[in-house]
């Protein structure tokens, strides 16, 4: 049995609980720091950064967040969660949790386009994901070691750097659960090599 974490201080927590419940994986709304050290992997939601990272702060859960990212376990953010991942964030001084080498950019699509959806293509993942885009950030640059799963008309809206995996989207709004079982599998697979020693 995997343990998957949501981080569960603000967000599409219970979404995402949804989509990652399964025979093989128990899911557990992160609300408290002890609960990192039974987490096989972690998810970190969509909502809103800022308000995200004033509970982060609140809560003291920077430094047991960084922590956990440390040990080699895999880490997904979708939209808001993205943006903690993000080294860089355009515009601002410094990345939240800075576990991924890319610059984001916040709210890219305008207020024209504050949400939409599309059908996108994904490494590995599959040909038709559906998307829903809600206020979403881009990935505006990535690093020599991030691979681009995903583009909407050009522009970076997933990615993964190993055992960290990202998307600007929301997978957890859709009855398509691909997004989540290719997060399950990459927990799974951490689990067999055994995480990094820190
Ligand atoms: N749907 C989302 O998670 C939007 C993210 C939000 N615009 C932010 O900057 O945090």
């Amino acid at each position: 049995m995997l343990k998957i974490g949501v981080l569960a201080l603000q967000g599409a927590v219970r979404e995402h609980v949804a989509c990652l419940q399964g025979p093989e994986v128990e899911v557990i709304a992160v609300k408290k720091v002890e609960q990192f050290d039974e987490l096989d992997g972690l998810v970190l939601p969509g909502g809103e950064s800022t308000t995200m990272r004033r509970l982060i702060d609140k809560y003291n859960f920077l430094e047991p967040l960084k922590a956990f990212a440390e040990t080699g376990k895999p880490v997904f953010g979708t939209c808001a969660g993205l943006i903690l991942m993000a080294k860089d964030i355009a515009g601002q001084p410094e990345g939240h949790l800075s576990l991924m080498n890319m610059t984001v950019e916040r709210n890219a699509f305008g207020r024209q386009r504050e949400s939409f959806e599309a059908d996108l293509i994904v490494t590995d993942v599959g040909e038709d994901v559906r998307a829903v885009f809600i206020r979403a950030p881009l990935i505006k640059e990535v690093g020599e070691d991030v691979e681009v799963i995903s583009k909407f008309n050009d522009e970076i809206v997933a990615a993964r750097e190993g055992r960290f995996l990202a998307c600007s989207f929301h997978p957890e709004l859709t009855d398509d659960h691909r997004f989540h079982q290719y997060f399950v599998d990459m927990v799974a697979q951490a689990k067999l090599e055994g995480v990094k020693s820190v």
